[in-house]
């Protein structure tokens, strides 16, 4: 775990050797302590350099020791940090590519930090619901004043080696390997005191406003994660190394850090942390692979519509470095586009400025705006973006067959129609597949990667590496009507249709479900997305509009209960905040501020008279229960019918692109937690109540499971019908 070594006659070297990220364990903190102590009773020994194994430094804790729970006896973090700190002995920390969490904080334990170019830096733990237990919390800011701790570590976010030297986190960088460089300082510093260059020493550096500064930034903490506990925990223990001497700081972090450690948000966080890498390990029946495929690659992608959606994957490709031939239907389009996207772009140059990154995008050539099809023979992939509409995809995608070089794969950005049609009208359907970005496409992580019946391994491989390339969360998905995501969101957003029809109100809903942890209410939401967006599906789809065959009851469809609220209000050019006025009014087309609406409640009230419908009062229980069990229920059958390969591969897609709350895991995740029994009773007991909604009946999946014993979430794909089984 820990090699002992000589750098030099006078320079010991302990190398931490955890592959492949040096992950730090109860037996690594052993096997430091040790190689510390050796270090600190040699006498030929005049410094310590610190460093990790694997062009590594450290990546923190091991996260699934945390669900192990930590042992009384364990040695702690801190304790080491502190031992290599008391030492007497110079010792500097060998920084290369990686020091996050514990990793940081046993660099912060040494007298002297310098690391490679390429380096970044961080103290995630807020983001898997903890806090930086091993006195990061006391010694950063002591290092890099208040301001800049307080945002690492109530963010997590990374900061790359340039930026940690400005802000004095580093003592210096090198281009290379620091481990040389390491070893030259050592010897450079022997003999001088170590007392200055101890943190716990220092006082945390005090601003002129302190106390007006701290309360402004725990507000800021607060509207983070409503409802999330670890950014605000993070806050405290960095206010005490304010406020508190060094030791009773270290005290109040241990106390904070061990009540997030057995809470049910860390153990949620860190369930979505592995959720998503499991998840990204995509397997076929025939057994291709992430392991076996080898993705193509992609030197020049074109994008083809460039409206919001279209723009955002522009940017997006670009941002990765890949050269994109951006193509409309006529000029006027073209022209908004590009404006669009340079301003988009320019923004983004400058947010990867200030991350210490660079985006040039002015002396690159990566763009090519055109009219011209023809631009498309050379590119090897196309993601299409036109409207949501079969027929213009499919004379979209009869053009590429023509135009796009044999071997170049054919993408199409659809929410849900059918990936085999679209595939069917090609001269290559193994090239064919679903990507489907989420709204602003350029800022949202997700895309929901579906396989046709003759997409090739190669295909989900190359945009699997795509979705890497541009620092999204690629998932594999089978094709069916709305895929995953939108099959889900589905159900709920029927629910709070017809709960909204029996008495409640899209401001009671809203609170509730923001409450509950989504950042916007599905009201909200929809006024943001465009009423029109679903309308015109629903349209398609003949539930609606002029192909609604005449005599259709106004509130069944096919034998089942519907609610023709949304489409009424659309009717009423009430689309959201584009019109100013939707299930809310705000002050003008275009604006943000949503406002409770006399007309909506007024008709709402009009609408239930006229369906002999008597107004109730739901509880906050039903209406929490209907929206979200329902939602949860749909992810049971999506398994079954092995839609998507885990339950981690439906929660990935709902906290990347729906809005689930992170610390409430996923909704597959939060179904284990409530327990699967309770599940089941509350669905039985709302479909009884209501016969006309079959998505309120608990699917068979779900009825296996309970049945079962309830087994844990990661055995349920196990439990799916080998028949059922696409991926
Ligand atoms: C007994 C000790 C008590 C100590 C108590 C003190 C408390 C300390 C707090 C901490 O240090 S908490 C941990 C803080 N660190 C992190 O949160 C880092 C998380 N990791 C990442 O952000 C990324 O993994 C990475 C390091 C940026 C690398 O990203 P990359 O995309 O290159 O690879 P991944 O696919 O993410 O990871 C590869 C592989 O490694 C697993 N893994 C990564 N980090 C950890 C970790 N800290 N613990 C356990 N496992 C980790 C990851 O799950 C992948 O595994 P797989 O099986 O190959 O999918």
């Amino acid at each position: 775990m820990a090699e002992y070594v000589r750098g030099a006659p006078e320079v010991a070297v302990i190398r931490m050797c955890n592959p492949p990220l040096n992950t730090i364990s109860d037996v690594m903190l052993r096997a430091l302590s040790e190689e510390v102590n050796r270090a600190n009773i040699d006498p030929t020994v005049k410094a310590v350099v610190i460093c990790g194994a694997n062009g590594k430094f450290s990546a923190g804790a091991d996260i699934r020791g945390f669900s192990v729970g930590i042992e009384k006896n364990t040695l702690s973090l801190e304790s080491v940090a502190a031992l290599i700190e008391k030492s007497e002995k110079p010792f500097v920390a060998a920084i290369e590519d990686i020091a996050f969490g514990g990793g940081l904080e046993l660099a912060l334990g040494c007298h002297y930090r310098i690391a490679n170019m390429k380096a970044q830096f961080g103290l995630p733990e807020v983001k898997i619901g903890l806090l930086p237990g091993g006195g990061g919390t006391q010694r950063l800011p002591r290092l890099i004043g208040i301001p800049t701790a307080l945002d690492m570590i109530t963010t997590g976010k990374y900061v790359p080696a340039t930026e940690a030297l400005k802000l004095g986190l580093l003592d210096e960088i090198v281009e290379e390997n620091p481990f040389e460089a390491a070893i030259k300082l050592a010897r450079r510093i022997l003999g001088q005191p170590v007392g200055p260059r101890r943190l716990s020493l220092k006082q945390t550096p005090k601003l002129p406003n302190m106390e007006a500064f701290l309360h402004e930034a725990l507000l800021k903490v607060k509207k983070q994660a409503p409802g999330c506990l670890s950014p605000e925990m993070c806050f405290r223990a960095v206010e005490a190394s304010v406020y508190l001497p060094f030791a009773e700081g270290i005290r109040k972090e241990k106390e904070l850090f061990l009540l997030l450690l057995t809470s049910d948000q860390a153990k949620a966080l860190q369930y979505a942390f592995f959720a998503e890498r499991i998840s990204k390990k995509w397997m076929l029946p025939n057994g291709a692979s992430w392991k076996t495929v080898s993705p193509q690659p992609i030197r020049k992608a074109a994008v083809i519509g460039l409206g919001t959606m279209g723009q955002g994957i522009v940017v997006s490709l670009v941002k990765a470095k890949i050269p994109v031939v951006a193509l409309e239907k006529d000029k006027k389009h073209l022209e908004i586009a590009r404006k669009a996207i340079k301003a988009s772009l320019e923004r983004e140059t400058l947010r990867m400025q200030q991350k210490g990154k660079t985006l040039d995008i002015h002396k690159s050539k990566l763009l090519h705006f055109t009219l011209d099809f023809g631009a498309l023979k050379d590119v090897d992939l196309v993601i299409e973006a036109v409207f949501e509409d079969m027929v213009l995809k499919k004379e979209t995608f009869c053009k590429l067959s023509e135009i796009c070089k044999p071997e170049a794969f054919l993408g199409t950005n659809t929410s849900c129609l059918d990936i085999d049609e679209i595939a069917s009208i090609t001269n290559r359907p193994q090239q064919v597949i679903g990507t489907h970005f989420f709204s602003p496409a350029h800022v949202m992580k997700l895309i929901e990667i579906i396989r046709g019946q003759h997409t090739s391994p190669t295909a989900i491989a190359t945009i699997m590496n795509l979705a890497k390339m541009m620092d999204k969360c690629g998932i594999v998905v089978e094709n069916c009507f709305g895929f995953v995501g939108n099959r889900l969101l589905s159900s709920y957003t029927e629910q709070t249709y017809f709960l909204l029809e029996e008495g409640s109100t899209p401001e009671e809903m809203d609170k509730i479900l923001e409450e509950f942890g989504f950042k916007l209410g599905p009201f909200k939401v929809s006024d943001l997305a465009g009423l029109d967006v679903g309308w015109k599906s629903r349209i398609g789809q003949g539930l609606t509009g002029v192909n609604l065959p005449l005599g259709t009851p106004p509130r069944q469809r096919d034998g089942k209960r519907y609610s023709p609220l949304p489409d009424i209000l659309c009717e009423n050019r009430r689309y959201g905040q584009k019109t100013g006025k939707g299930w809310y009014l705000y002050d003008k087309p275009g604006g943000k501020i949503a406002k409770s609406d006399p007309w909506l409640h007024n008709f709402l009230q009009n609408y239930r008279k006229a369906h002999n419908m008597t107004t109730r009062t739901i509880t906050q229980e039903e209406i929490l229960e209907r929206c979200l069990y329902s939602l949860v229920n749909e992810g049971f059958q999506i398994l079954s019918e092995g839609i998507a390969s885990c339950p981690e591969a439906i929660d990935t897609i709902y906290l990347n692109g729906y809005g689930w709350p992170r610390h409430k895991g996923g909704p597959m995740f939060y179904a284990s937690e409530v327990g699967l029994p309770k599940i089941l009773t509350k669905l039985q007991k709302y479909a009884e109540a209501n016969p006309d909604i079959p998505k309120l009946q608990p699917s068979p999946f779900l009825q296996k499971l309970v049945t079962l014993g309830s087994p844990p979430l990661k055995n349920w794909p196990s439990l799916v019908s080998p028949q059922q089984s696409k991926l």
